[in-house]
């Protein structure tokens, strides 16, 4: 007998069981409450629920066309990005991976008079007159005395986006005390440095690049007189006294990839600027500096900053890649005699020479590209020997004084930075010039890619933006406040491309419902019928949007793209199924605020078990979904 024929006595108190996605109403013999569930056959779903539905399903489909758009967006975004690195890796390349840039800092001597200076410069090139000689030094860049703080770190800053690239980055101020290596790399309150500038630039990038996840880490460390300390350590003393240095309990591990640890270093992670400017702060006052004849703050250690970034890629990129960047203040070299170092003093000094000798070494070895790289010379070089060889990008900034009474040391540090750049010194002009070319080239390739990419960022956040709105909209559309419109939208996830992701779409939202749900001409008579009993039991309905009927019989193929994009298997697509309907069973009566305030009477706390059979005076109702499935078999 058909269900749907005979007169509807009344619907009590409902009781739904949608472990199969349908909805099927109860009796207890009284006034019919929700006739919207009386729908025992999920071929029978009413014209006019569907209508009511409409905005919701268009507000659904919006959604996942956007989450398409947004996928290949992001697409375009990680390919552009990669040819991004590409051209900034070729010019790194081009211009050498260990690069020499030359500061000088401005003609005041120590007592501030103003002083005739030896040195003429020019773009590249340093010329020193003393007594009658005249000694030319290249260089590849050659910042003049008033240069600024910002001018230097415009040269700097495309080697940090190397470091965010995945390369280990390692960038050092060296030079004659108090000639500005502090000054270029700390800089004071209101001229910043290269770090805190450098720290800044790299969680600027970070939060541009949405796609890419990225956690930073810090540590700072000096070496004194051949030993190590902990600068960010809670019991490294912060105000030294000549007499009170640590002692060294940091040892360095070598791995056998090369990778270099040191033992015990605190290493903090930095999760925004602020965090990371309160610990370089930190760092910065346990620094050792003591009086020295030529400089009244003179470092007597070489202070090493260490920004650890973990890239993790998308699911495309796949692996974590771990780079380093290494901020280095060297101690000042010096000339013992000159400075009157005495003692502790002098023995410092030594102790600076000799590791910046050591360090000379190793990257002149590096560019002669020689077997043997002598890392293990000195405390320094062992803690940056996998930040200075193969892969790494080296920018040593060395610094000169513009004095007079300076221009032997001036001539040393010259010497240093000459041995540090040999090889590409003697180049002849047709490739300097070919070179400048290639990189003018790819200088403008990475300029138009950023703007691509800045225009695709944009793009990104808008359609975010409006699937943030359009998943608001899904909810008015359905019941304000109602938990179910989020969960189901959630579940959707774009796997492949826009085009897939269409088809999928036009499947299950458009076209199809799952086969079983597919009408058969008795389900279609029926269908008929059912909609003469719902216009009759529509006056008692309690909203125009019921969200039984919504998820009763909609949900199922809202869940369709879900299932097909994801679940591979019918056992899979079951599982979820039923845990969304689960979900569904809970959200229909306790986040209906029509149905509490409408039909309290009838309507009780679905405190149901799963599989509880519905009772209704109709004996056709009384069926679990099982039962009428087959009852369905049998009649078409
Ligand atoms: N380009 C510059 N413009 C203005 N002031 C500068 C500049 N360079 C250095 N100074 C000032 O000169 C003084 C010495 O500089 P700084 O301490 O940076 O030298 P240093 O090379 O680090 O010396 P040391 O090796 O002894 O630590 C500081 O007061 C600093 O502010």
């Amino acid at each position: 007998m058909e269900p749907m024929e005979e007169p509807l006595r009344g619907i009590g108190n409902l009781h739904l069981d949608l472990s199969d996605g349908i909805v099927a109403a109860s009796e207890s013999g009284e006034v019919p409450s929700t006739p919207s569930m009386v729908y025992t056959d999920v071929n029978v779903v009413p014209e006019h629920d569907n209508e009511v539905s409409v905005p919701a399903i268009s507000s659904f489909q919006d959604s996942i066309f956007l989450k398409a758009e947004i996928s290949a967006l992001r697409a375009k975004q990680r390919s552009l990005d990669v040819k991004r690195r590409e051209a900034l890796d070729k010019i790194l390349d081009i211009k050498g991976s260990i690069r020499v840039f030359c500061r000088i800092r401005n003609g005041l001597s120590m007592d501030n008079k103003k002083i005739m200076s030896p040195i003429s410069t020019g773009l590249e090139k340093i010329t020193v007159r003393s007594v009658g000689t005249r000694k030319e030094f290249n260089v590849d860049k050659v910042f003049p005395q008033d240069s600024t703080q910002e001018d230097v770190f415009l040269e700097v800053e495309p080697i940090l986006r190397s470091a965010l690239d995945g390369h280990n980055v390692c960038i050092l101020a060296y030079g004659q005390t108090g000639t500005g290596k502090t000054y270029t790399m700390e800089g004071t309150n209101d001229r910043q440095g290269i770090v805190p500038r450098a720290i800044e630039e790299l969680f600027r990038q970070v939060s541009k690049d949405k796609s890419t996840s990225f956690s930073l880490s810090m540590s700072m460390l000096e070496v004194y007189m051949g030993s190590l300390g902990d600068l960010l350590s809670q019991r490294h003393p912060s105000a030294r006294t000549m007499n009170s240095i640590p002692k060294c309990s940091l040892s360095i591990l070598t791995g056998s990839n090369g990778t270099v640890e040191v033992e015990g270093l605190t290493d903090v992670m930095v999760p925004d600027l602020k965090h990371a400017n309160r610990w370089y702060a930190r760092g910065r006052r346990a620094r050792a500096t003591c009086w020295t004849n030529v400089n009244e703050a003179s470092s007597r250690s070489h202070c090493l900053t260490r920004i650890t970034i973990c890239r993790s890629g998308d699911k495309v990129e796949g692996d974590k890649v771990v780079s380093k960047l290494w901020l280095v203040d060297l101690g000042g070299s010096e000339r013992l005699l000159k400075t009157g170092a005495t003692g502790q003093t002098l023995d410092e000094g030594k102790a600076i020479n000799l590791s910046l000798s050591a360090l000379g070494d190793v990257i002149a070895a590096l560019k002669r590209k020689r077997n043997h790289i002598p890392y293990r010379n000195s405390k320094l070089t062992q803690i940056l020997s996998d930040s200075l060889g193969d892969g790494s990008k080296v920018l040593m900034i060395v610094h000169i004084s513009a004095s007079e009474d300076d221009v032997a040391e001036t001539i040393c540090s010259l010497s240093f930075a000459k041995r540090v750049r040999a090889i590409e010194a003697n180049v002849s002009e047709d490739a300097k010039k070919q070179k400048e070319k290639s990189i003018a080239e790819l200088e403008q390739q990475i300029h138009d890619t950023e703007e691509e990419l800045h225009k695709v960022r944009s793009q990104i956040e808008r359609v975010e933006n409006m699937v943030q709105e359009n998943n608001k909209l899904f909810l008015n559309d359905d019941q304000k406040g109602s938990p179910r419109s989020p969960l189901i939208l959630d579940q959707i996830e774009i796997v492949g491309s826009p085009q897939t992701t269409k088809k999928v779409i036009g499947k299950t939202c458009h076209t199809s419902v799952p086969h079983f749900m597919a009408s058969t001409a008795c389900s279609r008579q029926r269908q008929s019928a059912a909609g003469e009993v719902n216009s009759k039991l529509r006056a008692m309905r309690f909203g125009n949007k019921s969200s039984a009927n919504f998820l009763g019989s909609q949900f199922l193929s809202y869940s369709g793209p879900y299932l097909l994009a994801n679940s591979r298997s019918s056992k899979s697509k079951q599982v979820t199924c039923e845990a969304n309907i689960s979900k569904c069973r809970h959200s229909l009566f306790s986040c209906n605020p029509d149905n509490a305030s409408q039909n309290s009477t009838d309507l009780k706390p679905p405190n149901l078990p799963r599989n509880k059979k519905v009772s209704t005076s109709q004996p056709n109702f009384r069926v679990t979904p099982h039962q009428h499935r087959r009852r369905m078999s049998d009649l078409t």
